[in-house]
Formats: structure tokens, sequence, C-alpha cells
């Protein structure tokens, strides 16, 4: 058996796994990267997840805008352009997963093992990789391995070619008529938006009566509303039964409010939940405890019960977010380093999400509901997208700009805007609420023009 020696043996060439390969390896540490799948250097967020999805929401967009110039779409069109999309989309992929490789395994000091990595004991991991099976001894071990789609209990799933994950219809050749989404979760809200746009006709089936249950009620149902302008049809209380091949696709039955239905659909994305990847990892022949949902249990430092072990990313649990995962790097380096720090998962400060349907709906801090939870002092301010300028000059003029500030400090408490560059405007106030900025001097910022951004101007003088 091959056997390797290192200080540091990472687990998931993902973001925090490759963002701490290269900072240790640069400060002298031997690492050893272990990564499943060449087709995932990187991780999910470069190969299956946030770039490919974004590159496609992208071009969405494009051939949804043809339509504002009176160019005449049909079914031959939208095709046509779906299928170049998904070759640039490939194109992409190809170039970030090579780049990202080499950005690594170049390296001195690191080394990138191809296999399967699996515990023997709280030191050592074995890889299986194509042919053989190889050992890493180490004095610490970083687990990285990320998350994976669950597919709830339904009938038949198995046996469907027609039943994808996020990750499997991202190789679809061509675009499906009619897509079935299971789950309106971020996952299955982008597609849903963004398949629409490039002409399938969508419907998303939530089991419950609720659409993003955690948002204010108006931003929700203005979210709602677009999503129904788009063409996408959202069947609350649906609950998959079964599916059955057909001659052109496949036939989901549903059970809804007590009552049986059934809906002929080319292609159906299962979209409900993603757990961490720890079933397979023989994780108790380390001695590393695991919580409810498999995740790896770990303390403010990201430490897992074994001292020398840690997890980052989405296998520990909680927030699944590329950006997470590489603020997870920042708590764990200087342990690795022996470094003081005093970063930890209780002083992390407030960080932004983003839901990619279109426009983005992008949050940070509090929302109505939950400043009225934690029983805060709130003024809001309100505005229509519509309002600033360079919505009007891009066509881009749904949503809504809102924002919540302290009246007592004039600090900002949070902000959700449902708008074009939603994503890109809200890092400024997720900025302003860390460095505790007021209000006032957004409000009073000099921007550039026409932008989005300055669309602070206006919201907040309403304040
Ligand atoms: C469709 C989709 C869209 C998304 N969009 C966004 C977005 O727009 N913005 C955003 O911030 N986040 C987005 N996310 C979430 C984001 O991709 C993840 O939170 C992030 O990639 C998690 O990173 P990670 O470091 O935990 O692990 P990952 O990037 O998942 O890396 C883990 C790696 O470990 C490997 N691995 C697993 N087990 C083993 C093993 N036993 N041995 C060896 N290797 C192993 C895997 O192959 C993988 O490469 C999206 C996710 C999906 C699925
Ligand atoms: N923009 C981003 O940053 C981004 C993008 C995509 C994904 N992600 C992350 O990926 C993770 C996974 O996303 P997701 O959307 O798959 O999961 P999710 O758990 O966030 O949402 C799943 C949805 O499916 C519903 N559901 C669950 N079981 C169901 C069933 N049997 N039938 C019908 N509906 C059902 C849930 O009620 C929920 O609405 C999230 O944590 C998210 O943060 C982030």
């Amino acid at each position: 058996m091959n056997e390797y020696t290192t200080d540091v043996a990472i687990i998931g060439f993902g973001k925090a796994g490759k963002t701490l390969a290269g900072a240790l390896a640069k400060k002298g540490k031997t690492v050893t990267v272990i990564e499943k799948s060449a087709k995932m250097y990187g991780g999910t967020c470069i190969n299956v997840g946030c770039l490919p999805t974004k590159s496609l929401t992208h071009s969405a967009k494009i051939i949804d805008q043809l339509s504002e110039f009176g160019i005449e779409r049909n079914p031959e069109i939208n095709n046509q352009f779906f299928k170049q999309a998904m070759d640039y989309k490939t194109e992409l992929v190809t170039k970030l997963n090579k780049k990202n490789y080499h950005k690594i395994a170049d390296l001195d000091n690191v080394t990138v093992l191809d296999g399967f990595a699996h515990f023997k004991d709280d030191h050592t991991l074995l890889v299986d990789t194509d042919t053989e099976t190889l050992q890493v001894t180490a004095a610490n071990i970083i687990i990285g391995t990320g998350s994976t789609a669950v597919i709830p209990d339904f009938e038949n799933k198995q046996n469907s070619p027609h039943i994808h994950t996020s990750e499997e219809i991202l190789e679809l050749t061509n675009l499906p008529k009619k897509l079935g989404i299971i789950g309106a979760g971020p996952i299955g809200l982008e597609f849903a938006s963004y398949f629409a746009e490039f002409g399938s006709e969508v419907t998303v089936y939530q089991f419950n009566d609720s659409l993003l249950p955690r948002e204010d009620k108006d931003d929700a149902a203005a979210i709602l509303e677009r999503l129904e302008e788009l063409g996408v049809t959202i069947e609350f209380n649906a609950q998959a039964k079964r599916v059955q091949d057909t001659d052109n696709g496949v036939r989901l039955t549903f059970e809804q409010n007590g009552e049986e239905k059934s809906a002929e659909l080319n292609e159906i994305l299962v979209a409900t939940g993603r757990i961490p990847n720890t079933n397979k990892l023989d994780i108790e022949k380390a001695g590393v405890a695991l919580g409810a949902r498999g995740e790896i249990k770990v303390n403010k430092h990201l430490q897992s019960s074994v001292e020398h072990i840690w997890a980052v990313g989405d296998v520990k649990g909680g927030p699944q977010f590329t950006y997470i995962s590489l603020d997870d790097y920042r708590i764990v380096l200087p342990q690795l380093l022996g470094e003081e720090s005093n970063y930890n998962l209780e002083t992390r400060r407030v960080y932004p999400t983003a839901t990619f349907v279109d426009p983005t709906f992008a949050r940070v801090g509090f929302n109505e509901k939950e400043a009225t939870e934690a029983g805060k002092n709130y003024k809001v301010a309100k505005m229509p997208v519509a309002a600033v300028p360079k919505a009007q000059v891009l066509r881009e003029t749904s949503g809504f700009l809102k924002i919540l500030v302290d009246p007592e400090t004039d600090l900002i408490l949070g902000a959700s805007f449902f708008s074009y560059e939603a994503h890109e405007m809200i890092n400024l106030i997720a900025l302003a609420i860390n460095e505790n900025i007021s209000y006032k001097s957004l409000r009073d910022g000099i921007y550039t023009h026409p932008t989005m951004s300055e669309s602070m101007n206006d919201l907040l003088e309403m304040i």
C-alpha cells in the first residue's frame, strides 16, 4: 500500500478546503488534498453549483429580454439558445475546474490524491482510487466534504431517467417543454425562474402552503407574483407520490388537499434540500461526533469532538453558501498555524444572502418579521425599483427595496432587496451594518450615476 505522511490532510477540494490548502502550503506546511472526483476540483460551487447556474440565469435573462425588442421566439429558437447557453456553461466549468486544480496541485508542499477518503483512525485516512487503496497519515485533518441533494420518498423515483437533482439537470441536452420542480427553496425557485425564461413551462410542487416562510409576507407575495409573471405555476400542498415514464417524459402523481392528481412532464428536478456528506466516511473510527442530520458537530472554532479534526463548509450543518465555506477557512487557518485569533463562529459578523430568481432577492440582517419577534423598535422605508432611473434604463423595473433602521441609534438593522443587482447592492448594506455606519452616511453618499446603488439616496431619505 502506498503511504503518505502530511502535516494536514484535507478531505474535499471545495472552497474552504482548497483555500486552506493554498494558505498552509505557502506557510511551509505539507498538505494532502483528497478529492473523490476529477470533475469536482474546486468543489460544488464551481462545477455543479453557483457558477454554472449563474451562467445559465444570465443567459436566460438575455433571451427573455429579446421579447422586449419585438423579436419573436418559438420552441426551436428557445432550444437552440438553450443548447448554446449549456455549451458556454460547460466551457466555463471546464476552464474553472482546470484552473482550480493547477492553482493548488502545482504548489510546492501540496499533494492532490484522486480518490474517496474514509477514516481508518483519528490520524489515518484510507483513500480508494480507481486502482488501489492509499494510506494518508496526518497530524491534523480537515473534513470539507460538502453536502448532497436529498430526494424524498416517492414511488419509482430511482427508475426514471427524467428525475434529476440540481447536478444532473445541468447535463440536459434539450430544453424541456414542461418542467416540474419538487421543492420551492432557493434551488427550486432559481431553476424555476431561469427555465421559465428559457421558454419551459414550469410547475413547482411545494409540499406545504408556504413560500419562503422566513421572509416578510409582502416580500414573499411579491416574489410569487413575479414568478407567476414569468409563467411559473406553484402548486402548494402538493406531495409527490409516484412517477411513471411515458412516451414523452414522465407522469408525476401527487396528492393535493386529499385529492390525487397527475401532471404530464418532460423532466423533473428534485430540490428538497441537501444533507451533509458524512455517511461513508467511517467517521466512528475517528471518534468524531455527528448531529441529528448527519452533520459534523463543531464548537465555535469549527473543531469536531476530536481536537485535531475540524469541519468546514456544508458538512458541519448550518448555512450552505460558498462564502460561508470561505469564511470557515478564516477561522481554521490560524489554529493550524498556531497563531492567535479571536475570530470564530461567535464573532462572525452579519452576512448577506441571495436567492437568484429574476430579479434577485437579497437579504441581510433583520426583516420586519424578525425585528418584531426580537422586540426591536424600527423604522422602515420601502420603494419600488421602478423609481430608480438605472432600472428604467435597463428595463429592469420589477421589485422593491426595503430597509430597516433603528430610530434610536440610526444604525441599519437589515434590508430586503428584490431588484436587479440586489445581490451586489446588499453587500453595501452588510458593510454598513458590520462597520456601524449610520444610515445617514448612506443616505447622503455621493454615488455614481446612473446606478442601482444611488437608490440609497432616495430610499433612506424616506426614514
Ligand atoms: C445548484 C446550487 C447552486 C448554488 N448556488 C450558490 C450560490 O449562488 N451562492 C452560494 O454562495 N452558494 C451556492 N450554493 C451552495 C454552495 O455551492 C455550497 O454551499 C458550497 O459549495 C459548499 O462548499 P464546501 O466547501 O462545503 O464543499 P463542496 O464545494 O461541496 O466540496 C466538497 C468536495 O468534497 C468532495 N468529497 C466529498 N466526499 C469526499 C470523500 N469522502 N473523499 C474525497 N472527496 C470527497 C466532493 O466531491 C466535493 O468536491 C449552491 C449549491 C447548489 C447545489
Ligand atoms: N443563492 C445561494 O446562495 C444558493 C443557491 C442555491 C442553493 N443554496 C443552498 O443550498 C441549500 C439547498 O437548497 P434547496 O433549495 O435544495 O433546499 P431548502 O431546504 O432550502 O429548500 C427545500 C424546499 O423544498 C421543500 N420540500 C421539502 N421536502 C419536500 C417534499 N417532499 N415535497 C415538496 N417540497 C418539499 C421545503 O419546504 C423547501 O421549500 C440551501 O441551504 C441553500 O442555502 C444557496
